[in-house]
């Protein structure tokens, strides 16, 4: 297959970009054309005074579209609304509308707005100060408002921008001082709410929920306006997020210019191998230098997403060497987009892209939310980036009314990667996949209580709202642990300082891990208790806010690691030794010789060493570390084998079992592989969760996979890998099949993060212990997924 010459603008990009590629290393997997979609107009509604019309037109907007209308229509009647619509398809428009009207009419109303990011708040508050609505007084209150300021905010601003983590520190525990704010509070806006999932999703969960208790003590009950990315289930997963019903719109009726996506993989290089001497692909990083420079070349506008910062700027760095040789004038027009996320940089990156001063931009996901950048010639993706609202969200750049636009998806070298390069309906024609949170973690929802009693003692009545049962029972903890005080009226903080500082809602529990810069004491940030040893061991590079440290000593005991400045070629990732115990069983599916599990365990993990590796996936050396053991409580999904089935002797003719000592390395494969598609079901990092196989485990007696939560507690990720299993499975043994090396590579079935340095690894024995769990659940619900798969093969990938 080659690209088309002929046809499109973005067809010939794309021929630029492979001009050259030997036929035998032609690395597009599959071109699909989306096409272009034209606007869908309303009229603004009566109750939308003149004032707010003007406002809007003043900033551009002569017309708003379906989705904007329905959505302030809904807002507006008070109802609480997600507003779930494609890339730059006027979203903000749609809650400032309802929230200016209401505040326009009635002089005591006021809004709270709430973004993940300060930034994004920022920018969200100069888009609001601009439409000069008069006597809003809208204001930032966040880490960076000074404190002379902030009695001002308080007392007279009736549009407060903020962060959760500043609604959970500032302004909740300190709500007598907000009595006029949340007397009025007739709105609350929560922006890009689909980056609130897993732990961080959970607190968020809570902390709103505390929200809109406080709300209600003041006789307040406002309005929930949310925008989020295009997501499975937004209504589903807004209520959740919220506590309370919430109806979606999803209709979206902006105009969007046509876009050809190409899927690409890199060649598997001659020159390099990797651990255990498996052959490694070139990366995605150095592949997407290499289009950009091309495109470049063209002319035409494109934005590079690069999944770590130090990998945007080698990306910036090799276009730009790459021009130096065939067009030195334009090696200036290559940038990467630097750390800091300052409104004004971006803004200025804004206007250089779309003047033409930059033509091409290497960036992190930071260049995600909140940037006001559409209409580009192309958008270059180097690896998936984690959830398909992300895909589309950053995919969503490209394309402009009159012209068509270039996506390239660059396939990183591991199994999800090439997975979706092989299968582009998974990619393209999937809907996207549900935000996953779990407001009823015990370990969330223990300082989230603690919390809501410091701010007003709880009362009975108001536990349905923090999940009932789980509630009662995180509560009776806490009064045995003395942090609360149960009286007949309710539950009591028991003096003392209140708990929410302690509480980081970016974490997943109490224990923090503090980064310090040595040289400086300056407190670089915080890490989970749990994850430090394999994040901050000695000798880690670790990246904060794009600065890049080592870690000179962690310790555990204080709570500290300790940093220095350097900038090392390579990075480093932990290896650690996992034993896994069931504790209980929370559900169950029994087929013939094979169980399905879903439940709690313990999972004890010892970090024995590191790996450094170079950008090229070259791997430096295995550095060996002493440091202590550390018990996970979380859930997990497992599945086992009964061993006759395994290894042969109970299965038909002509279906070969497994060697016994073949069945350890099978098992080890199939779920390296397993760990690496689950964030395709269940939005969450390969590093969000962990796993452990065994050919005889000690609980279950049989051979068994666990896949389990990385975090204290789980964050629902191994229950959607329960609910998903058999898809999940599925694409599993696929990616495994698609990857054309011989006995297994980072593509398929080795781990970043394996303690065992990925050995034993059996790539073949991980398709038939695949292969003999999906019969044997065909075989009890009458499914063949060998049959769906066969003819998913015939028709499916490209190559
Ligand atoms: N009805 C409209 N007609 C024309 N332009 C509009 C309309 N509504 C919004 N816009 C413009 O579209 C651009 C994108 O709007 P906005 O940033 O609100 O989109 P978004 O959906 O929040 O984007 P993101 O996906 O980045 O979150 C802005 O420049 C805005 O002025």
């Amino acid at each position: 297959m080659n690209a088309d010459t002929t046809g499109s603008r973005a067809r010939r990009l794309l021929t630029r970009a492979t001009a050259g590629v030997p036929e035998e290393r032609y690395p597009v997997t599959h071109v699909a054309d989306l096409p272009a979609r034209g606007a869908r107009f309303a009229d603004w509604p009566d109750w939308v005074p003149e004032l707010v019309r003007d406002a809007v037109k003043a900033c551009g907007v002569d017309k708003p579209w379906n989705h904007q209308v329905e959505a302030a229509s809904l807002a507006r009647a008070g109802h609480n609304v997600v507003v779930a619509t494609g890339t730059a398809s006027g979203k903000s428009l749609a809650y400032q509308v309802p929230v200016l009207s209401t505040l326009a009419t009635d002089g005591k109303a006021t809004a709270l707005y709430l973004s993940p990011t300060k930034a994004l708040a920022g920018d969200q508050l100069r888009v609001v100060s601009d439409m000069d609505v008069p006597d809003i007084r809208p204001a930032r209150y966040d880490g960076d408002t000074p404190q002379s300021e902030r009695a001002w905010v308080r007392d007279h601003s009736r549009w407060v921008f903020t962060n959760p983590d500043m609604l959970h520190r500032g302004v909740l525990p300190a709500h007598p001082r907000w009595a006029r704010f949340f007397r009025g509070l007739s709105y609350v806006v929560v922006d890009e709410c689909h980056s609130y999932r897993g732990v961080f999703g959970s607190h968020v969960a809570l902390l709103l929920r505390r929200l809109r208790r406080i709300s209600r003590h003041y006789g307040a009950d406002p309005v929930f306006v949310l925008a989020s990315a295009t997501t499975a289930e937004p209504a589903e997963f807004a209520t959740r997020l919220i506590g309370a019903d919430c109806v979606a719109v999803t209709d979206d009726a902006s105009p969007h210019g046509a876009r050809t996506v190409a899927l690409w993989e890199p060649p598997l290089l001659e020159e390099l191998t990797g651990e255990n001497d498996a052959p490694v692909r070139r990366s995605a990083g150095a592949e997407a230098a290499r289009i950009l420079a091309e495109l470049v070349v063209e002319g035409a506008r494109t934005l590079a997403f690069v999944r770590s910062r130090r990998g945007a700027e080698l990306t910036a760095l090799g276009a730009k060497r790459i021009l130096a040789e065939v067009a030195p004038e334009l090696a200036d027009k290559v940038a990467a987009y630097r750390a800091g996320y300052l409104p004004e940089e971006r803004r200025e990156l804004e206007s250089a892209l779309l003047d033409g001063r930059l033509l091409g931009v290497a960036t992190t996901n930071a260049l995600e939310l909140g940037v006001d950048i559409s209409g580009l010639d192309a958008v270059i993706l180097a690896g998936y980036p984690g959830t398909l609202a992300s895909f589309w969200q950053q995919s969503g750049r490209a394309g402009r009314a009159g012209d068509d636009a270039l996506v390239v998806f660059v396939a990183r070298d591991d199994p999800l990667d090439t997975y979706l390069a092989h299968h582009p309906a998974a990619l393209l024609e999937r809907p996207v996949e549900a935000a996953v949170l779990d407001p009823t973690n015990p370990y969330v929802l223990a300082p989230h209580l603690a919390c809501a009693a410091a701010e007003k003692a709880l009362v009975s009545g108001e536990l349905d709202d923090f999940g009932g049962d789980a509630a009662r029972t995180v509560l009776d903890g806490l009064v045995a642990d003395s942090v609360l005080r149960r009286r007949p009226s309710g539950w009591y903080w028991t003096a003392g300082t209140p708990p929410h500082s302690d509480v980081d809602i970016r974490g997943s529990g109490f224990e923090q891990v503090a980064v310090v810069e040595a040289e400086t004491a300056r407190l670089l940030g915080t890490v989970d208790g749990a994850s430090a040893c394999g994040t901050v061991h000695p000798g880690a590079v670790y990246l904060h806010r794009g600065e890049s440290y080592v870690v000179d000593e962690l310790d555990l005991d204080q709570g500290i690691a300790f940093v220095h400045r350097e900038d090392p070629e390579w990075t480093t990732s932990a290896r650690d030794v996992v034993d896994i115990e069931v504790l209980d069983t929370v559900e169950r599916r029994v087929y013939d010789g094979v169980t399905v599990n879903l439940g709690h365990v313990a999972v004890t993990s010892r970090v024995v060493g590191y790996l450094r590796r170079m950008p090229s996936g070259e791997v430096l050396d295995h550095v060996p570390l002493d440091l202590p053991e550390q018990v996970l409580h979380t859930r997990a999904v497992w599945y086992t084998i009964d061993a006759q089935l395994l290894c042969g002797t109970r299965r038909e003719p002509g279906r070969a079992g497994l060697e016994p000592a073949r069945v350890p390395g099978a098992l080890h494969a199939a779920e390296h592989a397993a760990i690496g598609l689950l964030p395709l079901f269940a939005t969450c990092d390969r590093w969000d969760i962990g796993g452990v196989s065994t050919a005889v485990h000690a609980d279950t007696g049989e051979a068994t996979v666990f896949v389990h939560d990385g975090h204290p507690g789980g964050a629902g990720f191994a229950d959607r890998g329960y609910a998903a299993f058999v898809p999940w499975l599925t694409a599993t043994r696929e990616a495994v099949i698609s990857c054309e090396c011989p006995a297994g590579c980072p593509s398929c079935v080795q781990s970043p993060k394996c303690g065992n340095g990925n050995e034993p690894l059996d790539k073949a024995g991980a398709v038939a212990v695949l292969d003999i769990v999906l019969a044997a659940i065909g075989a009890t619900t009458g499914h063949d997924h060998a049959d769906d798969q066969a003819a998913e093969d015939s028709t499916g990938s490209a190559r």
